[in-house]
């Protein structure tokens, strides 16, 4: 598989360190709020990166952060007068629900800064041990200076850096890019004793922490998106390597932006709709389809038109695989004949294809596009006259490549029933002379790739070909 990894700027074949145990990283989302559409994006693309090589058979270790202490957590405690830990834990039991509606699944490991404070302050201290951090009134910083490797990932000198840096007022750093590590305590803040006296740890080494702990001093991909090139990553790689002295991650993947009128949808900007609230509107699978459309690096502009379309997308993959089951129940109990199999042969093709587009970087969009590809051939091909042989193995393999996506994974609708009964309204409308309504139901089936026939046995429905 081929990666695009921003340390290089290359796409490079992805050789894991040990096939039966990839080691995956993604920063979390900070818990004061519910998360937007833009936040689901890495969420939803990672978590598809992990059932992707998990298909392709290797075995994935995943661990994804929450960050529960932070400048905005307790602002949102001080206003609603309550604990940072309680706002924290009301959204990281908000977060596992929504990441469930999109189909996210549970990473192996959620760890979170408030469980993992000693490990922290011991990591600070053997930065400060190994002169790579400094303190200075409680607070203990980051030495850029030392790192001679910073800047790497966002490919910029320390000098560009120290140039752009704006200078800051009452500067006790010893250059404007040291960040903090530690930070002394501020009155009417949370904080946890350390031998640079009361404070908290700053964002970034909580990452550098716990991915170490998690999974080890060198991991194969750390994942996030790409607002945390820098300061972020550029930050956990500094600190991570100069505690090591190795490589802390060898692929750095991170997803293109959400945007709304073309800016990055952001909690700041106000310009975001949470997933809780699109929710109210469109099924979770909606949300997930929308995000995978395109490929991950490349941005999208979330519109109601866009998030219509992968409705109606959706819905199409949802009647075919419906359309399977109905077939199922109702085909001849035979196994598959000669011209079924050469039809099947037809249809790997699109299994083959929709493993080129992942892994060409992950292109969802192309795989998207191959089980389209698929569905048509199926519904063209597999009717009533099929074995029950050949409707199971395209349902088989329709499945296959939808888990891999994470979509029309939902139980099989009782679409059967439901288009009985609109049958039988139908029936009854034309009995009582009402062909408006007969012919409005017979156009929104159409609408939905449903065909009905009228035939002297009665009206008889099929998928459109
Ligand atoms: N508009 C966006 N499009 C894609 N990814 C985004 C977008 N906004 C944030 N992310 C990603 O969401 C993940 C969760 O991050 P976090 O909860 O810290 O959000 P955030 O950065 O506070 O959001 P915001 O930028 O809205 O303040 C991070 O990987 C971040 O890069
Ligand atoms: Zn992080």
């Amino acid at each position: 598989m081929k990666l695009y990894n921003t340390l290089t700027r290359k796409k490079e074949e992805f050789i894991p360190i040990d096939k039966n145990n990839v080691k995956i990283y993604a920063c979390g989302p900070t818990v004061y709020n519910y998360f937007h559409i833009g936040n689901a994006r890495p969420f939803v693309v990672f978590d598809t990166l992990r059932r992707y090589l998990e298909y392709r058979g290797y075995n994935v270790k995943f661990v994804q952060n929450f960050t529960d202490v932070d400048d905005k957590i307790i602002n949102r405690a001080n206003e609603e007068g309550i604990t940072p830990k309680e706002v924290s834990e009301k959204y990281i039991e908000e977060y596992f629900k929504d990441a469930k509606t999109i189909g996210v699944r549970k990473a192996d490991v959620h760890p979170k800064v408030t469980e993992n404070i000693d490990d922290i302050i011991s990591f600070v201290q053997k930065l400060i041990d190994r002169g790579y951090a400094y303190e200075v009134n409680g607070d203990v910083y980051f030495d850029t200076s030392k790192f001679k490797d910073y800047g790497k990932l966002s490919k910029q000198s320390i000098e560009d850096l120290e140039a752009g840096a704006r200078i800051e007022v009452n500067d006790v750093k010893k250059s404007p890019m040291d960040f903090a590590l530690w930070k002394s305590q501020k009155p009417g803040e949370i904080a946890w004793s350390s031998p640079w006296g009361k404070g908290r740890p700053g964002w970034h080494i909580e990452c550098s922490v716990m991915a170490t702990k998690y999974l080890g001093e060198t991991i194969d991909i750390h994942a996030g998106g790409q607002d945390l090139i820098f300061p972020h990553h550029e930050n956990e790689i500094a600190q991570s390597e100069a505690c090591t002295g190795k490589p802390f991650a060898k692929y750095w993947m991170h997803n293109g932006y959400i945007t709304i009128n073309n800016e990055k949808m952001s909690k700041s900007k106000g310009n975001f709709f949470t997933v809780r609230d699109v929710l109210k509107e469109f099924d979770g699978e909606v949300v997930r389809f929308f995000l995978l459309s395109a490929q991950y690096r490349n941005p999208i502009n979330f519109s109601r038109e866009l998030m219509e379309q992968a409705k109606n997308g959706l819905e199409r993959l949802y009647n075919a695989k419906n359309n399977l089951f109905h077939l199922l129940q109702n085909v001849e109990e035979r196994d598959i004949d000669e011209e079924e199999k050469a039809l099947f042969k037809v249809f790997e093709k699109y299994r083959e294809k929709f493993i080129e587009a992942m892994e060409d970087d992950l292109n969802t969009a192309d795989a998207i596009a191959a089980v389209f590809e698929l569905v048509k051939e199926i519904n063209s091909h597999v009717n009533e006259k099929a074995s029950k042989e050949f409707v199971q193995k395209s349902l088989e393999l329709f499945m296959e490549l939808a888990s891999v996506l994470g979509i029309a994974t939902k139980e099989q609708e009782n679409l059967d029933e439901e288009i009985e009964k609109l049958i039988e309204e139908r029936q009854q409308a034309r009995k009582n002379r009402n062909f408006a309504l007969a012919d409005k139901i017979r156009d929104d089936l159409k609408a939905r790739g449903i065909i009905l026939e009228d035939t002297p046995q009665g009206t008889k429905w099929h998928i459109q070909k």
